[in-house]
């Protein structure tokens, strides 16, 4: 796990060798502690270069044994022999350097970085911190600010920014490792002592008390509720207070009560989940590791509203030439003049140029006969995309793989009307496509391997976070959304208001409640599919009796705000009243309030008190338990791939872990217990039965969240 070579007769290299990121694992470490031994024992041996193999120096400790017993040699005590030693130790950093890496590398007396590499200290995104020492070497090395800044953020910075920082002494464009070992042959008769970090005294800024005050603010402004950043700068704040061996201390204390916790849990469980979700399996047996992806050299986009802008801009920006479509002159317009400017935007946030060469507008579905790939993004009605792809069917050629950005409409009707239904797929972007990180890749019962293949590479192409689906209304995503909204609709019935619905949600983590987030993305878009499903408008039933559709329970509330023209932001009232449309600060409303009351005057309804732990249980639950039958439809193959869809697509708070993680961490028999105790109260919300599956894993003494494929194997996949 670690090899030993004599180099230049009188250089000892150690190469960490444990693909693929050269994890600091146990075998890792008692490698090092042996190899460095040898060294510092052997008297031919002047200087140490340590290095990674394959071009990475190191990934970090190990994430995977952070969730059983510790095993193996401690990361500081091993470290400080380097440190303490009298042969001069160097880093050859190439790939990246990060956590646990980075702070072998800062023990280390030099630092030599390959130009391509990437250095950060990112634990704070596993809800730990940097324990090796990284928060007292750290801001000993570039000042308190920076190192505040990279510590609380886990920001990776490039090898340039890093010699900027003084983080790095040398940055090469020829081999580290050999630029490292001359670096050591030159540095055998300097003295050691400034050095070795622990013997510096921290830089501090005269407004220390000050900045940790702003930063602490930030973080529970932007982190509600996020454990990590904060300790973190309390470790800093001890780096600039206290001597380095009794900051140390502080280091590993504040590790201790982050190390076992919830949040840390949820966030290794995110990490790992977001890898897990891009290794998709078919019915057929087909998977992510033996089908080969098709090359994508042209896209076209049909569509230029707010979602086929975004497409096309991600498209465009990885170097995808994009045929833009739209279907009147004045449309097309504004579309090109819309995603000129967003294309404009986003090259100048990233310091490159624009590609605008990479764009042609049209008006012609005849353009498009010789493109790769088409992406249709049209208004969201069938009928016109069933039109849309029988004229796309005439027009292209027979190899072109056509995908449609539905959010929820049947794929597989759209690839029957196709005169190739096997090389059909849904890429549902989320709004505005070409930030949101999410596609959901809905694969139809006929999607051939291949289009499947080639959807989830074109996401990971365009930067996305891609998860392969099954086809049925709503996908996974706004499946979910749907118990999830109507539990917040019957809360408000019941007596809780849109204030306080949102305030618990928002304290349990979310960016946004359910209401803000709705006035956000428009209640006319709700309103419209729930008068085409014949929930609203004059297709009801009027025997249907008062607060029931379709044999359930329903809450005309929201169809009631959207009759008085109130859309949300964009006109500028919702569940909430704004300065002006498209106004963002939400302010609430007497209206709305008025509203609900004449509402439960009308209907008898007595308001009680609602607590906020009704309103995390009823709306948590009711999402968690359509995700449970989602796994038992086979619609999503993991609970992994459920987590990551609502961690990028719904702001759902990253240290829960995901619905489904959540619902694990809270306890199962307890989801089962809340769920049968509200649907005891509310038999007629068939959301709130609790599922078969969930039962079933609850009689299997509710296995950790990794194991639920297991019991689900046996089940239907559409995937
Ligand atoms: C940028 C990357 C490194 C590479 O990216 P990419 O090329 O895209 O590849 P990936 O797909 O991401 O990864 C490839 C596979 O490698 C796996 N992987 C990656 N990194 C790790 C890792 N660090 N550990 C394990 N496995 C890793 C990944 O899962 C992929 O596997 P697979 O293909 O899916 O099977 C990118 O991967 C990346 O960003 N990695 C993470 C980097 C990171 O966050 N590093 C920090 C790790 S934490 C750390 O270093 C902490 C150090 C502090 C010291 C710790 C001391 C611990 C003891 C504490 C005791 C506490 C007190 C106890 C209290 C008590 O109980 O009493």
């Amino acid at each position: 796990m670690a090899r030993y070579e004599l180099v230049k007769r009188s250089v000892a290299l150690i190469t960490l060798t444990n693909p693929p990121v050269n994890a600091l694992s146990s075998a890792v470490r008692h490698g090092i502690a042996k190899t460095m031994e040898r060294a510092l024992s052997d008297p031919k041996v002047t200087a140490v270069v340590i290095c990674g193999e394959n071009g990475r120096f190191c990934g970090g400790a190990d994430i995977r044994e952070f969730a059983g017993p510790l095993r193996g040699p401690p990361l500081v005590p091993l470290l400080d022999s380097i440190e303490a030693g009298e042969k001069p130790v160097v880093a050859a950093i190439e790939g990246v350097a990060l956590g646990g890496g980075l702070e072998l590398a800062l023990f280390c007396h030099y630092r030599i970085a390959h130009f391509k590499a990437r250095l950060g200290l990112p634990e704070v995104t596993l809800g730990i911190l940097p324990a090796a020492g990284g928060t007292q070497r750290l801001p000993r090395l570039i000042g308190i600010p920076a190192a505040l800044e990279l510590i609380t953020t886990g920001r990776h910075v490039s090898a340039q920014e890093a010699l900027k920082l003084g983080i790095v002494d040398q940055v090469t464009e020829q081999n580290a490792c050999e630029v490292a070992v001359e670096f050591a042959l030159r540095a055998v008769a300097k003295p050691l002592s400034s050095r070795r970090l622990s013997s510096l005294t921290t830089p501090c800024p005269p407004n220390l008390d000050a900045l940790l005050e702003a930063v602490t603010m930030q973080i529970q402004k932007k982190a509600r509720g996020v454990m990590a950043p904060l300790a973190c700068v309390q470790a800093v704040r001890a780096a600039a207070t206290m001597p380095y061996s009794q900051g140390i201390k502080r280091e590993s204390e504040l590790m201790a009560t982050l190390f076992n916790s919830g949040q840390a849990r949820a966030l290794q469980y995110c990490f790992f989940a977001e890898r897990t979700a891009g290794k998709w399996t078919l019915p057929s047996g087909a998977q992510w590791n033996d089908i080969k992806p098709r090359e994508i050299r042209s896209a076209a986009v049909i569509g230029l509203g707010t979602m086929g802008r975004g497409i096309a801009v991600s498209l465009a920006r990885v170097g995808i030439p994009v045929i833009a479509v739209e279907s009147d002159k004045k449309l097309l317009e504004t579309g090109r003049q819309m995603v000129i400017g967003m294309l404009e935007r986003d090259a100048k946030r990233r310091g490159v140029s624009a590609s605008h060469n990479l764009l042609k507008f049209t008006l012609g579905l005849q353009d498009l006969k010789d493109v790769d790939l088409v992406i249709e993004a049209v208004f969201e009605d069938m009928a016109l995309k069933k039109s849309v792809f029988r004229e796309l069917s005439k027009v292209c050629r027979p190899a072109t793989l056509f995908c449609t950005n539905t959010s929820g409409l049947d794929v597989d009707a759209l690839a029957g009307v196709t005169d190739r239904p096997q090389l059909v797929i849904g890429m549902h972007f989320f709004s505005p496509a070409h930030v949101m990180k999410l596609l959901e890749v809905v694969c139809g019962p006929r999607s051939s391997s291949e289009i499947v293949a080639t959807a989830m590479s074109l996401g990971k192409r365009m930067g996305k976070v891609s998860v392969a689906v099954g086809n049925c209304p709503g996908f996974v995503g706004n499946r979910m959304l749907k118990p999830y909204s109507d539990q917040a609709t019957f809360l408000l019935e019941e007596g809780a208001t849109p204030e306080q619905i949102d305030k618990a949600l928002e304290d349990f983590g979310f960016a946004m409640g359910v209401f803000r987030m709705s006035d956000l993305a428009g209640l006319d878009v709700g309103w419209r599919v729930r008068k085409e499903s014949g929930l609203t408008g004059p297709d009801v039933d009027p025997k249907n009796p008062p607060r029931r559709r379709q044999g359930r329970k329903y809450c005309p509330i929201p169809d009631m705000v959207c009759e008085q023209g109130r859309f949300g932001q964009k006109t500028g009232r919702g569940w909430y009243m704004y300065d002006k449309p498209g106004g963002t600060k939400a302010k609430p409303d007497p209206l709305i309030q008025n509203l609900i009351e004449m509402y439960r005057n009308r209907y008898g309804i007595q308001p009680r008190n609602i607590t906020d732990q009704e309103i995390i249980e009823r709306c948590l639950f009711a999402l968690a338990n359509e995700g449970f039958r989602i796994l038992e439809d086979g619609i999503a193959a993991r609970p992994e791939d459920i987590d990551v869809i609502y961690l990028f697509g719904y702001g759902f708070p990253r240290h829960r872990g995901g619905p489904m993680f959540y619902a694990s961490m809270v306890g199962l028999q307890r989801v089962l217990e809340r769920l049968e105790h509200y649907h005891q109260a509310h038999p007629d919300v068939p959301h709130l039965e609790p599922s078969p599956l969930l039962k079933k894993l609850v009689a299997c003494g509710s296995p950790p969240v990794q194991k639920w494929r297991e019991h689900i194997k046996t089940m239907h996949s559409h995937l």
